[in-house]
């Protein structure tokens, strides 16, 4: 629940990355509303300190306990030393209860994020959720966590973020005449190349995206679809729906970000700039609008909104993501850590780029049935599991 005061208190998780950065930009803009008192990352200690220097939060913390020595060092030269510095997963975790956090950005990349997600929900913050991988792996306990505790969740990414809009003022699906929802993909950058050359794909081709500017793991995953699939996961979740009531769509400029359909035959489309600070600051500013520091697009210089439909044999991680959701229990999760395994795999060039997705399919196939994640400690067994079984199969396809 969001503290009566005039100020909003945020912990943005994941600041020094693509989605903190442009938190950080938007909070900028609006000091008379928007204050930082807690931040976090992973192990970028230059990043935090600039961070820091700026921002002047309260408390910080990394991840990596190495990094979070050399960084309370660096705080003291640069005479930030009054900052109180936390570390590991539990010190990340722990910024999301502060009493003085009214509201926690999850900008932590994978399930690495699940922790401080869980934390930020367990003490009924505000949650402004960029971290798609907490529904993926733990859906069901985030979501019931969440409606016990008050917790009130705000879609950060774009599609989720568009379709919030799109919704009526109680931001429910049912009762409103809601039929479907629909989230548009981009293609990312290998839509329209032959499905016989991607075997020689490169990092760097594939963190290429057309549209948005995105850290490396979601880069891959928009390469390879299996973003959309988590999204599809994650909608779900979030709007409480059944996978039938979830398309997908290809359109290539990224500017519409999602539809609701209602059965009137109406669709309620969000357009705008492929520029993450415009959802971000609906999420910031809920249920007021602020300035997000994007101009509203030329749509007459956008010129066309192209729809076309998927092609599941050209993406197959889409079709392993609804797969996973429709075979449920710890299925998703399970989907998750084999993916966080074979895009890093990728992205170290262990594993070639076509042999992603057959690297998650023997994972889903070998792990059959999994029990519902019911709590933090059985989500990160089924995560631990999922990720030993898909490093065999990373090594069993690069032979
Ligand atoms: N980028 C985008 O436009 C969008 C991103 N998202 C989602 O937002 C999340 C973040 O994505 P993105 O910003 O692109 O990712 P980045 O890779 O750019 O940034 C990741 C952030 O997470 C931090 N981090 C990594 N590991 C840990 C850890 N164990 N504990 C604490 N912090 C950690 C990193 O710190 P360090 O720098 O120290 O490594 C960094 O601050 C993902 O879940 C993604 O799917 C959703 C929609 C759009
Ligand atoms: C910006 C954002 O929300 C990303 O998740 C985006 O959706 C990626 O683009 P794709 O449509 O290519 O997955
Ligand atoms: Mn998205």
């Amino acid at each position: 629940m969001v503290a009566e005061r005039n100020v909003m208190q945020l912990a943005v998780l994941g600041a020094t990355g693509s989605i903190g950065q442009s938190t950080l930009d938007v909070v900028a803009r609006h000091p008379e509303r928007l204050r930082v008192v807690a931040v976090a990352a992973g192990r970028d200690v230059e990043g935090l300190v600039e961070i820091c220097r700026q921002h002047r939060p309260a408390y910080a913390a990394l991840d990596d306990p190495q990094a979070a020595r050399e960084f309370e060092q660096r705080l003291r030269q640069e005479g930030l030393g009054g900052i109180t510095v936390g570390s590991g997963e539990q010190g990340v975790a722990e910024l999301a209860e502060l009493a003085e956090v009214d509201a926690v950005v999850t900008a932590v990349v994978g399930a690495a994020g699940l922790a401080s997600s869980m934390a930020a929900c367990r003490a009924g913050k505000r949650i402004l959720l960029a971290n798609k991988e907490t529904l993926v792996v733990a859906g069901e306990l985030f979501m019931s966590t969440a409606a016990a505790s008050g917790a009130e969740i705000v879609p950060v990414d774009s599609e989720h973020n568009a379709v919030f809009q799109a919704l009526p003022a109680d931001k429910r699906i049912d009762g409103n005449g809601v039929e479907r929802i629909v989230l548009t993909a981009s293609g990312g950058p290998f839509r329209d190349r032959d499905p016989d050359t991607l075997a020689a794909i490169t990092p760097e081709q594939a963190c290429a995206h057309p549209n948005w500017s995105m850290g490396r793991k979601i880069s891959v995953d928009s390469a390879t679809m299996m973003n959309k699939g988590l999204e599809v996961i994650e909608a779900c979740h979030l709007f409480d729906l059944s996978p039938g009531r979830v398309d997908v769509v290809i359109h290539r400029q990224s500017l519409i970000h999602a539809l609701v359909g209602y059965k009137d035959g109406s669709y309620l489309a969000q357009i705008g700039s492929p520029d993450m600070r415009v959802p971000i600051a609906y999420a910031l500013g809920f249920p007021q609008r602020v300035e997000s520091g994007v101009e509203l697009l030329d749509l007459v210089a956008a010129g066309r909104l192209d729809l076309e439909a998927v092609n599941e044999r050209r993406f197959p991680c889409l079709s392993l993501a609804y797969q996973a959701l429709r075979s449920g229990g710890g299925a998703c999760a399970v989907l998750n850590a084999a993916n966080e395994i074979a895009v890093d795999a990728f992205l170290n060039s262990r594993l070639r780029y076509d042999l992603i997705a057959p690297v998650i399919e023997e994972t889903l196939a070998e792990q059959g049935i999994v029990a519902t994640p019911t709590d933090l400690e059985s989500a990160r067994e089924v995560d631990a599991q999922a990720r030993l079984t898909a490093e065999r199969a990373v090594i069993r396809q690069a032979e």
